[in-house]
């Protein structure tokens, strides 16, 4: 029996940086994709319908058909590395801790999926971090990743007798360091293509229209981000038109819009022959830009009389992304 202080050591003092995001299939294949998506689609916030109503939906339906055609998706991108998401997701993790050398150790975790929260929370805490900077790579905030990333910290930190302090990163749609960045980076991107577009096309993550009613900040936070940006490109790139929209609709309900697949036909019937697409929501590269963007949205354009595509690369690695997140990260490790 321990007497009341002789409790174990603690290396008082290590911070701790767990970077998260959406997570993604262990494999690009119907039954791993069925398993995500189940996990993913289960989740009361992201999917707002009474659970009695949706769950004979859910496995009655969408867990039938979605897998092989989502899994069809994910086969035309994946890496040796594994699911893009993941791989850039633990690259941002080993580039940020060199950036940071011996002020934090960093580690990175998924929402749904693998590596989970809990498991690399632990992880943490183990190595002596007694503070950890929760970082979901979310520049918008939404009820239906933020939020969720919240409450999946929750029960992580419920199963836990011995937690560590914990902060968590705000969203940073409109963040200096984060508009520097796409600045720099798509600009960079924009003046390497092999054709001067005519529009740039600033694609989001949709959500279901009801959940800007309900009050979520995120429609109102893409169009600020989509805003800042578009007056630091009108003086570096005066002539070039800045559109926003929204993707990868889900469901029957009605979205927000303008939709992406819309824009890009509407645009290359009206006229434009060059386009090239970004997705500023997205921290990383994943299904929803390199198919549904690289691969679809260009046919859609190309299909509709439009002669010239691209979609840029998200932040990622790039060095202007890296600065960005180690900028976000230390200026919440400074309140420590
Ligand atoms: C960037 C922010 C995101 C928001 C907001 C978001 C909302 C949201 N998503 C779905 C349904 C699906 N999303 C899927 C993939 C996916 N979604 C995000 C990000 C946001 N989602 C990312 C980064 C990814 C890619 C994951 C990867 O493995 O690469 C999918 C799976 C793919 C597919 O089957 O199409 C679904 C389904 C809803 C319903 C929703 C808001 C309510
Ligand atoms: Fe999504
Ligand atoms: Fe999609």
């Amino acid at each position: 029996m321990r007497k009341p202080d002789d409790h174990p050591p603690a290396m008082v003092g290590r911070l701790g940086v767990l970077l998260v995001n959406l997570g993604t299939p262990d494999a690009p294949t119907p039954s791993a994709v069925r398993r995500y998506l189940a996990e993913f689609l289960s989740d009361p916030r992201v999917v707002e319908i009474p659970a009695i109503a949706w769950k004979p939906i859910l496995h009655g339906i969408i867990l039938r058909t979605r897998p092989a055609k989502s899994a069809h998706a994910y086969a035309q991108v994946w890496t040796e590395e594994g699911s893009p998401l993941a791989a850039i997701t633990a690259q941002q993790a080993r580039v940020l801790q060199q950036r940071l050398g011996d002020a934090a150790l960093v580690d990175w975790g998924m929402r749904y999926g693998n590596p989970g929260l809990a498991e690399r929370l632990q992880r943490l805490k183990d190595a002596g971090c007694d503070r950890v900077l929760v970082a979901p790579l979310y520049p918008q905030y939404s009820g239906a990743t933020t939020a969720s990333v919240m409450d999946k910290l929750g029960d992580a930190l419920k199963a836990m007798r011995w937690q560590p302090a914990i902060r968590t990163l705000p969203p940073y749609y409109d963040h200096r360091a984060h508009i520097d960045a796409l600045e720099q980076d798509l600009t960079r991107q924009i003046a390497a293509l092999d054709f001067v577009p005519q529009v740039l096309l600033l694609s989001f993550h949709g959500m279901p229209e009801r959940t800007l009613q309900l009050g979520d900040p995120y429609h109102c936070q893409c169009r600020k981000t989509a805003r800042l940006l578009a007056e630091r490109l009108a003086t570096r790139l005066p002539d070039l038109r800045v559109e926003t929209s929204f993707q990868s609709r889900f469901g029957r309900a009605k979205w927000l819009e303008p939709a992406t697949d819309a824009v890009l036909v509407k645009e290359a019937r009206a006229g434009t022959r060059r386009i090239a697409v970004a997705a500023p929501g997205f921290s990383a590269d994943c299904v929803e830009t390199l198919e549904e963007l690289a691969l679809r949205g260009r046919d859609d354009f190309l299909a509709a009389g439009g002669e010239a595509f691209a979609t840029l690369d998200c932040l990622n690695t790039s060095r202007a992304g890296m600065e960005m997140l180690e900028i976000l990260v230390k200026q919440e490790l400074s309140g420590w």
